[in-house]
């Protein structure tokens, strides 16, 4: 038996949650990561506001930026991947070339990679406005949202898509559950 077979780690994978901003992608992250720990599975989640504080301090939400960040998410999702960890991404990566990359670096390396789409509308997304980005956005306070007037290219082949307005947050962690479970993940 692998040595990681016998410390009940298991193979790791990166699960990206791409969507808009609002769209759930944080909460379902955190429902996932808790069902994870208790089954004793090693979960991180590199959180979007988290990482732009630390390790992208400094970037705005230029297309160049925002490329920048998901290549550095994806860099550090990798490693961590590698080393037996379920590592959940709730990042918007709004660009389907940045995303491609980042998968492209796990094949590479042979690491696991999933892309969920938290398929959110943007009406729904902008009624639940977390952060107050579309009210600032409706008010010409802030330009640039993604899925308003900054783009969002939905991915054309997700591994999972998560209507995150038509079904409750446990019933999607348990649908990314059963995807980990029946790509052999779990
Ligand atoms: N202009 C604009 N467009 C989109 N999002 C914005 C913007 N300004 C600030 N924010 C907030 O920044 C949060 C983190 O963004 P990400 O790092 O996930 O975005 S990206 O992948 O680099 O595009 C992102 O977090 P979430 O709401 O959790 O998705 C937004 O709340
Ligand atoms: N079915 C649902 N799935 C996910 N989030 C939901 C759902 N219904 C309501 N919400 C709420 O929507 C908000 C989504 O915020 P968040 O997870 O931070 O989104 P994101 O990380 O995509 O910006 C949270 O306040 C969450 O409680």
């Amino acid at each position: 038996m692998e040595e990681r077979e016998m410390s009940g780690t298991g193979r790791g994978a990166t699960v990206w949650l791409t969507g808009l901003p609002s769209a759930g992608k944080t909460t379902i992250a955190r429902a996932l990561e808790k069902r994870l720990r208790e089954q004793g599975r090693r979960t991180e989640v590199l959180d979007g506001d988290e990482i732009r504080e630390f390790l992208s301090a400094g970037l705005g939400f230029s297309r160049q930026d925002r490329d920048t960040n998901v290549r550095r998410i994806g860099f550090v999702a990798e490693l961590l991947a590698s080393h037996g960890v379920i590592v959940l991404v709730p990042v918007i990566a709004p660009y389907a070339a940045s995303r491609e990359a980042v998968r492209e670096r796990h094949a590479k390396n042979g690491t696991g990679y999933l892309e969920v789409h938290v398929a959110t509308p943007v009406e729904v997304c902008s009624r639940r406005d977390v952060k107050g980005l579309y009210a600032k956005q409706a008010a010409g306070e802030l330009t640039g949202l993604t899925g308003v007037d900054d783009p969002y290219e939905a991915p054309a082949e997700p591994d999972l898509r998560i209507a995150a307005h038509e079904q409750g947050v446990e019933e999607s962690a348990a649908a990314l559950h059963a995807l980990l479970t029946g790509r052999g993940l779990l």
